[in-house]
């Protein structure tokens, strides 16, 4: 973080989380002497925070936000301390490498996405000095019409770090986050709460998509439940054969996760579908049977779901072959 200048930080993807992240931040430091927040975003988003800023709709609250840049062209967003990136998981590599060129030397690079592989994945895209710290986020919060973004009350809590490695930025964006009114924890273990995050966004994905029904719809339904906690048991012999460390309750700790959320909520992969959008069933399925099949694992929950799937939404964009 260079400490002569404002710390810049950019988000890229003013969609849900985007907004949520970067609506908190530009709101809060639109006026600040030491930080400026800028907004990677293109189409009809940008024309309309350009317009009339972003509006986030979070819980009774309504925040009209104004970032210092709104933009889509690299030279443009100029040089910055950090970049946090809320697209969607097969946008983030070209992000990562359109904006690549925007980061300082020791900028960092913050994930949201639903993954577990971001190391994997972007690592080779990382220019030299540049850390990636991967996160996730427990959160309700979707596009209500381009630059206007509901945030539902409920579990709200962003998490990010490394594995066993300490961070003076980490901390010191940790602290820029916090102040903004993001609940957030920048941890020295993130691999394992990525993949409770992704025990249980995988399965709810799976089921709330088959079914389009809410979060409190599929709780009152005992053939949905089953099917969920079949999924999660499946994941965490995927989760043991690759040696990630798990709670023991993690079924129980699932279905309590499930009821907190607003009983409105339905997940961002049934509600991309649903809308004959781009998925990730890359990410959080996809994955899930390439990784099996490398561990010579069988899961023939997420292999059924995977088909049906396929034949519910013709659309979909799945790298694997259902059959
Ligand atoms: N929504 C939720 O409640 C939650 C989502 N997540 C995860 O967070 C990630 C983001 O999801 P979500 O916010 O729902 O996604 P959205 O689709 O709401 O937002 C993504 C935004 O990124 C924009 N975008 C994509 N590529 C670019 C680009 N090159 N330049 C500028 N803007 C770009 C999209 O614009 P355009 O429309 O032009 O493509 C869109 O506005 C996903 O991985 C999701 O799984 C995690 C927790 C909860
Ligand atoms: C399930 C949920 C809402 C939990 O944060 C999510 O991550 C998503 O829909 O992508």
């Amino acid at each position: 973080m260079n400490t002569n200048q404002k710390t810049r930080i950019a988000i890229a993807g003013i969609g849900g989380i985007g907004g949520y992240i970067g609506g908190k931040l530009a709101y809060h430091y639109q006026n600040s002497e030491n930080v400026e927040i800028l907004f990677i975003s293109r189409g009809e988003t940008k024309k309309a925070i350009d317009q009339q800023g972003l509006t986030l709709h979070s819980g009774d609250q309504t925040y009209n936000c104004v970032p210092s840049v709104n933009s889509d062209d690299p030279v443009l967003i100029g040089q910055i301390d950090a970049l946090i990136i809320c697209t969607k998981s097969y946008s983030t590599t070209s992000i990562l490498k359109e904006y690549a060129r925007c980061l300082q030397p020791n900028a960092v690079i913050i994930t949201t996405q639903n993954t577990v592989n971001g190391q994997a994945s972007l690592a080779d895209l990382l220019p030299k000095g540049i850390s990636l710290l991967e996160g996730c986020i427990f959160i309700a919060s979707n596009i209500l019409q381009a630059g206007i973004i509901e945030h539902k009350p409920g579990p709200t809590k962003l998490f990010f770090g490394t594995n066993n490695l300490a961070s003076k930025q980490g901390e010191a964006f940790e602290k820029l986050l916090q102040e903004a009114g993001i609940d957030t924890t920048f941890t020295q273990n993130i691999q394992e709460i990525l993949w409770k995050k992704f025990l249980f966004v995988s399965p709810i994905a799976i089921v709330s998509a088959l079914t389009q029904l809410t979060f409190s719809q599929i709780l009152e339904n005992e053939i949905h439940v089953t099917r969920f906690i079949q999924l999660t048991s499946e994941l965490i012999q995927l989760a043991q054969v690759k040696h990630i460390p798990l709670d023991e309750n993690a079924i129980n700790n699932n279905v309590e996760l499930l009821r907190k959320f607003n009983p409105t909520v339905k997940s961002s992969f049934q509600l991309d579908l649903a809308k004959g959008n781009l998925s990730e069933i890359d990410s959080l399925i996809s994955y899930v049977l390439t990784e099996a099949a490398t561990h010579a694992l069988k899961l023939p929950y997420y292999e059924t779901a995977f088909i049906e799937l396929c034949l519910k939404y013709p659309h979909i964009n799945a790298q694997i072959d259902p059959l």
